[in-house]
């Protein structure tokens, strides 16, 4: 047997970024710059208010206070959007709005706020700063600025910046298109008659939704009977269309383990015991002339699931250009668990709150990798080293978060409302 962090760094040395594309802007998300992105415009793009208001001469204004208000007529109407060409005299004000250019000529912006608000002969309250209320053009971001660094992951607000800053298209590492196949003769799609010896395939849908939760895209989720002829044309076809492929089953000793067979052999393809529990047999290598990362992962759900977190995950953010992560954190254990003597162990937890404000962690079901029973109930896998025979109670453990943190969090405070309101 091999150390799960071995069969990692095994993989994870093979694993090359897929090609880069340019795309525009809205289409990148999640993406991972390949470049510097730099803007290609100043922001703010011309002097405007930051404030409904009135724009004026700052000087017309001498001497005005709450008890000597200076009046100015109105002699135009700036919305935003208005090209403002219409330069504002001495003497005059224009209503203008938030957003809207500042006219030329006039250096100061009052609040609505900082007088009576008139439609057309409004009273003055102050006179504020020159420049006040005004946002000018390029004070956040001049021509030629950084905007984006290379390696970024491209998020929501990434994306606001670059097409504010006149970035129409931007070059990043492709989208990972990712196939699975479920092999087993026993295996009924979802939704058909389950006949005897038959169980649904659960795995292709769960996988698929693993894929599309990591950021990347399923361009085909398919079921191959345990034929070696079958399998050999699927993967093959695959290695034509995927940058990833996962196969889940027949991968152990069994006569008709039919992946193993068929790969055996084949570009880098290694077929290994790593010393984990679930998740014993693994298979992974690089494929055909595309270099296609190919993992045939064990057909017990449980153990197609932790293989997908322990390898595949940080596989397909390695694919995409993506810095490798482990979405971790740590729990205490509120009973205690047997863990496999010679393998690290991921038990299925359910994360609750202890009273010092900790997670607190409770097996979720049994540790066999068919018990599908309690996996819903999960939040995480407990980890525990190959040394630990026993997770004892109140002993800290790892934690590899099978949801986003935050809603994990909203659970809990959802239930210690309810509670508060029981009580
Ligand atoms: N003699 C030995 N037998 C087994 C060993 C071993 O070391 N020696 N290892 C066991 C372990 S551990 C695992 S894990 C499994 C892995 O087996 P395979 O990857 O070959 O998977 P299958 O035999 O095809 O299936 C295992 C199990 O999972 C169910 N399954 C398969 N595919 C799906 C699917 N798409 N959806 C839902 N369930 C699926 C399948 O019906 C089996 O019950 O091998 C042990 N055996
Ligand atoms: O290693 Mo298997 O994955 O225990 O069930």
């Amino acid at each position: 047997m091999i150390t799960v962090e071995e069969h990692l760094e095994r993989i994870l040395a093979q694993i090359e970024p897929v090609d880069a594309v340019t795309l525009p802007v809205p289409r990148t998300l999640g993406m991972v710059t390949t470049a510097d992105v730099l803007s290609q415009a100043e922001l703010p793009r011309f002097d405007n208010s930051s404030m409904d208001g009135y724009a004026v001469r700052r000087a017309d204004l001498e001497g005005a206070s709450a008890e000597h208000p200076v009046m100015l007529p109105v002699v135009a109407d700036i919305a935003a959007g208005d090209p403002a060409s219409q330069p504002l005299a001495p003497g005059q004000v224009m209503r203008i709005m938030t957003g809207a250019p500042v006219p030329p000529g006039a250096d100061t912006v009052v609040r609505l706020e900082d007088t009576d608000g008139h439609e057309r002969e409004p009273q003055f309250r102050t006179q504020p700063e020159e420049g006040a209320n005004i946002r000018r053009a390029g004070e956040d971001v001049r021509p030629g600025d950084l905007l984006v660094p290379r390696r970024t992951r491209i998020g929501p607000a990434q994306i606001a910046v670059l097409v504010s800053a006149g970035v129409h298209e931007v070059e990043v590492v492709g989208p990972v298109r990712v196939a699975v196949l479920s092999t087993g003769d026993e295996l009924v799609p979802v939704g058909e008659p389950v006949g005897p010896g038959q169980i649904v395939d659960s795995n292709g849908p769960m996988l698929e939704a693993l894929v599309r939760e990591a950021g990347a895209e399923v361009v085909h989720v398919g079921r191959l009977g345990d034929v070696e002829g079958q399998t050999t044309r699927q993967i093959n076809a695959r290695l034509e269309d995927a940058d990833l492929i996962i196969t889940t089953g027949g991968v152990s000793k069994g006569a008709f383990d039919i992946v193993k067979k068929v790969l055996t052999g084949q570009g880098s393809m290694e077929f290994v015991e790593v010393a984990m529990q679930p998740g014993k047999p693994q298979g992974f290598g690089v494929l055909g002339r595309r270099h296609v990362p190919v993992f045939t992962l064990p057909g017990n759900p449980v153990s197609a699931l932790v293989s997908f977190e322990v390898f595949v995950r940080p596989a397909l953010e390695s694919r995409g250009g993506r810095r490798v992560s482990q979405h971790t954190a740590t729990g205490l254990a509120t009973e205690s668990w047997s863990s496999a003597s010679d393998r690290r162990t991921y038990t299925r937890v359910r994360v609750s709150r202890d009273s010092g404000g900790a997670y607190a962690v409770t097996p979720a079901g049994g540790p066999g990798s068919h018990l599908l029973g309690g996996l819903a109930q999960a939040d995480a896998l407990a980890v525990s080293d190959p040394e630990t025979v026993e997770v004892s109670a109140g002993s800290e453990v790892d934690l590899i978060l099978l949801r986003p943190r935050r809603e994990i969090e909203g659970r809990l405070e959802d239930e210690s409302t309810q509670e508060a309101g029981q009580s």
